[in-house]
C-alpha cells in the first residue's frame, strides 16, 4: 500500500475539490454525408477555474469547431461537456449568461456606434438602463476607446474591432471568456495591448480564458497551460515547461557549454564519458553537447575533477514554436 503524508493527502484533496471552468468528457464532431470528417475526435480537456488556457493547433484541427460546442453554436457528434459548471447539451441558456466569445471574424452592426452596438448586446442580456450606459462607458474605457465611443463601428480599424468585440464579449460579466484568435490581423502595438488587457482581466476579475491562437509566441506569454490538437485529437497539455518534459523525454536535453583552464578537445573526451551523453560538438569557444537525460551537474563534476572551470552550462530551451512544431511532426 502506498503511503502518503498529511501535506500530500492535503494537497491531493485540494486538487480533487478545485473547480473546473471547462470540462469534455470524448466530446467528437464529425461533418459530411457519412461523417467522415472528424472535426473533434474524442477530446478530454479539463480547463481550471481562473487560468488562462490556450488551445493550439494548424489550420483545421478543430479549434473553433470545439469552441463552437462550448458555447451551443453546435451540437456535438458524441460526447459531453461542462462549461462553468452548466452542461453543453442541456444547458445552453446558462451558459450562454456566463460566458463571453469573440468569435473570428467578429460581425457588428457597422452602422452603429460602438455605444449603439453595446446598448443592443446589453438589452440582450436585460441589463437595466442605468447600469447599462455605466458598464458601456466603463468596457470602453478599459479596452482604449473611450474617444471613439460615438463613432460607427464601420470606421474603426482592425485593432479597434478586435478591442470592440472584447467589450462586447464583457457586457455580461463574463466567468468565463472565448476568445478565438484574438489577434490575428492587428499589428504588433495592437496585438501587444490586446494580450494586455487579457492579462489584467484575467487577474483582476478572475475571468478564465480559453483562447485559440496561431501566434506561439502570444500563447507563451500568456497562456498558464496550453492543449496542442491536430486531426481533431489531443496532442498535448500542460505548460510549457511541462511539454518541455514531453519533448525532453523523447529527444533529451541539449546544453551550451564552455570550460576554461583545459583544452577544448580535452573537454570533449571527458563530457562524452558522462552517463547519458550521446553526442559533443565544438563550435568554438562553446560545446554543444546533446544527453539522453538532464546531467548537467554529472558534467559539471566531471570537468571540475580535471580542472576544469565552468563559464557557461545552460540547457537550451525550446521555444513554444519549437515545441509545437516537434509535438505535430511526431504526431
Ligand atoms: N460546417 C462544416 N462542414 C464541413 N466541414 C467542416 C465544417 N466546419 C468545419 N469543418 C471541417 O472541420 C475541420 C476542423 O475545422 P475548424 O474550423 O474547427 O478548424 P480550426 O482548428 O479552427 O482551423 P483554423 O485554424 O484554420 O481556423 C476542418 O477539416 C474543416 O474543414
Amino acid at each position: 500500500m502506498e503511503i502518503i503524508s498529511r501535506e500530500q493527502e492535503q494537497s491531493q484533496i485540494m486538487e480533487r475539490t478545485k473547480e473546473l471552468a471547462i470540462e469534455t468528457i470524448n466530446l467528437s464532431k464529425s461533418f459530411g454525408k457519412e461523417k467522415k470528417i472528424h472535426a473533434v475526435d474524442n477530446l478530454n480537456l479539463k480547463v481550471k477555474k481562473g487560468e488562462v488556457f490556450g488551445f493550439v493547433g494548424p489550420n483545421g484541427a478543430g479549434k473553433t469547431t470545439t469552441m463552437k460546442m462550448l458555447i451551443g453554436l453546435l451540437e456535438p457528434t458524441s460526447g459531453s461537456g461542462k462549461v462553468a459548471k452548466y452542461d453543453i447539451l442541456h444547458e445552453i441558456i446558462n451558459i450562454r449568461e456566463e460566458t463571453g466569445v469573440l468569435p473570428e471574424p467578429a460581425g457588428f452592426y457597422d452602422y452603429l456606434t460602438a455605444r449603439q452596438n453595446l446598448r443592443f448586446y446589453a438589452k440582450l442580456y436585460d441589463i437595466d438602463s442605468n447600469e447599462r450606459e455605466k458598464r458601456i462607458e466603463n468596457l470602453l474605457e478599459t479596452v482604449g476607446l473611450s474617444r471613439a465611443i460615438d463613432q460607427k463601428i464601420g470606421g474603426f480599424s482592425t485593432g479597434m474591432r478586435k478591442r470592440f468585440g472584447l467589450a462586447q464579449a464583457l457586457i455580461n460579466e463574463p466567468t468565463v471568456l472565448f476568445l478565438d484568435e484574438p489577434t490575428s490581423g492587428i499589428d504588433p502595438l495592437g496585438a501587444q495591448m490586446m494580450r494586455n488587457l487579457i492579462k489584467n482581466l484575467n487577474k483582476s476579475k478572475s475571468v478564465t480564458v480559453f483562447l485559440s491562437s496561431h501566434s506561439m509566441e502570444e500563447v507563451e506569454e500568456i497562456c498558464d497551460r496550453i492543449a496542442i490538437i491536430a486531426k481533431g485529437k489531443l496532442l498535448a497539455v500542460g505548460s510549457v515547461e511541462d511539454l518541455r518534459s514531453v519533448v525532453r523525454e523523447k529527444e533529451g536535453v541539449h546544453y551550451l557549454l564552455e570550460v576554461q583552464d583545459i583544452i577544448p578537445s580535452e573537454a570533449v573526451e571527458i563530457v562524452k564519458d558522462v552517463d547519458g551523453v550521446e553526442e559533443v560538438e565544438i563550435q568554438y569557444p562553446t560545446l554543444k553537447v546533446h544527453s539522453n537525460f538532464k546531467n548537467g551537474a554529472e558534467i559539471a563534476k566531471a570537468l571540475a575533477k580535471t580542472g576544469g572551470t565552468i563559464s557557461l552550462l545552460e540547457e537550451q530551451e525550446l521555444t513554444l514554436q519549437k515545441l509545437f512544431l516537434k509535438i505535430i511532426e511526431e504526431a
